[in-house]
């Protein structure tokens, strides 16, 4: 073999010395980095967030957060085996403790990762595809951060899934329940007011009852808004005065508060849609169970009885996801609990019943099909919704047929917005691309407390200005925004 260092060809060429005054000058700003086309989960259009980029909220995620987690849900597994009497459902159940461990090791040396186990579920294929075509030989810190994340919360249920008797075990109920429970004061303030049939004046005139109707819309998206601040997979050490400041839900508050909603559509949401509906459809995309959900609930009896809307579709999440979001059981646990529960012991006889009140006409709106709660396998992949019209295409006819979809909290608001280094002054409905643009997109919605890096439909001076002086902005649930997109109508072609 010839010697590299002393063949002909390894000699530097000599240096040719380029006029180039008469090109058009550089740029140094490009947006998109991608244009649609050349996206997928690997590549969004900008440059993604990963687990070794310190400077980001993903680094302390995956590196500490998702082993805290993981390590709280095994106590709580480990708090069953030792409840459990049977040998068979003991045995199974030691396994997956032993599988969650193995997942915590492979958390913890940053292992590669690997295809889920075929466990039956719905979404396997989804899941599978996506690690061959786009994560092959990734591990949990150099794969996007929205895919490695979402990821771990799909081995978790593996580790049960493949069970005999623990299939559909939660390791995050018993805390979502606990938390409702501790939310009292924000939960009477609501019920006191809203258990009894929402009524206009008695003498009100038709642009009286529109107006009225604004305020109360106003009013209740906020509370809709900020009930998204009390997030169990940030929330580990919160008292319980804090949790009460979070959910303040009084009048003075909520205008103290809408300073801090950066991005404000608001007024749009209601001139251009929400005030001319009538009888509508309108899809919440749900996050978290407890007292979130019992927020949105409110909201959606609200939007019932004012006769904006004479349907409302929930949607939630098939296994325990990301801590805290909403499953069927946390669904009807919180309608069950309401109507029958012992939750409250402080609480007068008086608010218990106006929460019993609800809870039936709740129960009524189900039974009569104005309220649907429906659980689509996509929702528990890692796949971000620029994604959602080619990979679920079923479940895109289905929400193009809303008057409005409202996609609650931050995980929705990434992958909405595909979880990359988005410039803030980015439009929201470029920063959602297809679920913006695609033919039959119908109108959107963001109601998001700002808990992770992603901020777009924001004025770049505050934005900027807020990333010099106020480190942690980005995390710390202090910010929101309600952006809006009117979509694409027409017939829907994923
Ligand atoms: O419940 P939310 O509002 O989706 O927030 C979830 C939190 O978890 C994260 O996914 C990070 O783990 C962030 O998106 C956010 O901090």
């Amino acid at each position: 073999m010839a010697d590299v260092k002393t063949h002909a060809s390894s000699k530097p060429p000599s240096r040719t010395i380029l006029s180039l005054g008469n090109l058009p000058p550089k740029r140094t700003q490009f947006e998109p980095v991608r244009t649609a086309s050349r996206v997928d989960p690997e590549n969004p259009p900008w440059p993604a967030y990963r687990g070794y980029h310190k400077f980001s909220f993903a680094n302390a995620t995956m590196g500490q957060r998702l082993p805290t987690i993981l390590g709280k849900a095994i106590d709580d597994t480990i708090r069953t085996l030792n409840e459990e009497y049977d040998e068979t459902r003991i045995v199974d159940l030691t396994k997956c403790i032993e599988r969650m461990q193995e997942l915590m090791k492979d958390l913890q040396t940053n292992q590669n990762l690997r295809v889920i186990k075929d466990d039956g579920e719905g979404d396997v294929a989804m899941w599978n595809k996506e690690i061959a075509k786009f994560f092959r030989g990734k591990n949990f810190m150099n794969a996007t951060w929205l895919f490695a994340e979402a990821y771990k919360y799909r081995r978790l249920h593996e580790c049960f899934s493949i069970s005999q008797h623990w299939k559909d075990y939660d390791v995050f109920f018993r805390q979502k329940c606990d938390t409702f429970s501790r939310s009292s004061t924000a939960v009477f303030e609501l019920s006191t007011r809203f258990a009894e049939p929402f009524e206009y004046a008695k003498q009100a005139s038709d642009a009286d009852k529109l107006k009225a109707a604004k305020l109360v819309f106003h009013e209740l998206t906020q509370v809709c808004l900020w009930g998204n601040a009390t997030d169990l997979s940030l929330l580990i050490n919160m008292t319980e005065d804090d949790i009460k400041n979070l959910q303040s839900t009084g009048g003075e508050h909520l205008a103290e508060t809408e300073k801090n909603i950066l991005g404000n559509d608001l007024d749009k949401i209601w001139e251009t849609k929400v005030s001319k509906l009538k009888g509508g459809r309108i899809d919440f995309v749900l996050d978290n169970a407890g007292f979130e959900l019992y927020c949105d609930c409110v909201y959606a009896d609200w939007l019932i009885q004012s006769g904006i809307a004479n349907e409302i579709h929930f949607h939630g999440k098939r296994f325990a996801w990301f801590v805290s979001d909403v499953t069927r059981k946390d669904w009807s646990w919180l309608l069950n609990s309401m109507m029958y529960g012992s939750l409250f012991p402080n609480a007068s006889d008086s608010e218990l019943a106006s929460l019993r009140q609800m809870a039936a006409r709740w129960k009524k709106y189900e039974q009569e099909g104005k309220w649907v709660y429906e659980q689509h396998p996509f929702w528990c992949t890692g796949y971000a919704y620029w994604s959602l019209p080619s990979e679920a295409p079923d479940l895109f006819i289905h929400l193009a047929e809303s008057d409005l979809v409202i996609f609650k909290g931050d995980l929705n608001a990434r992958r909405l917005c595909y979880d990359c280094q988005t410039p803030a002054s980015i439009p929201f409905e470029t920063a959602i691309g297809p679920m913006s643009s695609a033919d039959g997109a119908p109108p959107v919605v963001s109601l998001r407390t700002v808990k992770s890096d992603v901020v777009v439909g924001v004025d770049q001076e505050r934005a900027d200005k807020l990333d010099k002086e106020e480190p942690g902005w980005r995390i710390s649930g202090k910010y929101a925004v309600v952006l809006y997109s009117e979509g694409t109508p027409g017939e829907p072609n994923p």
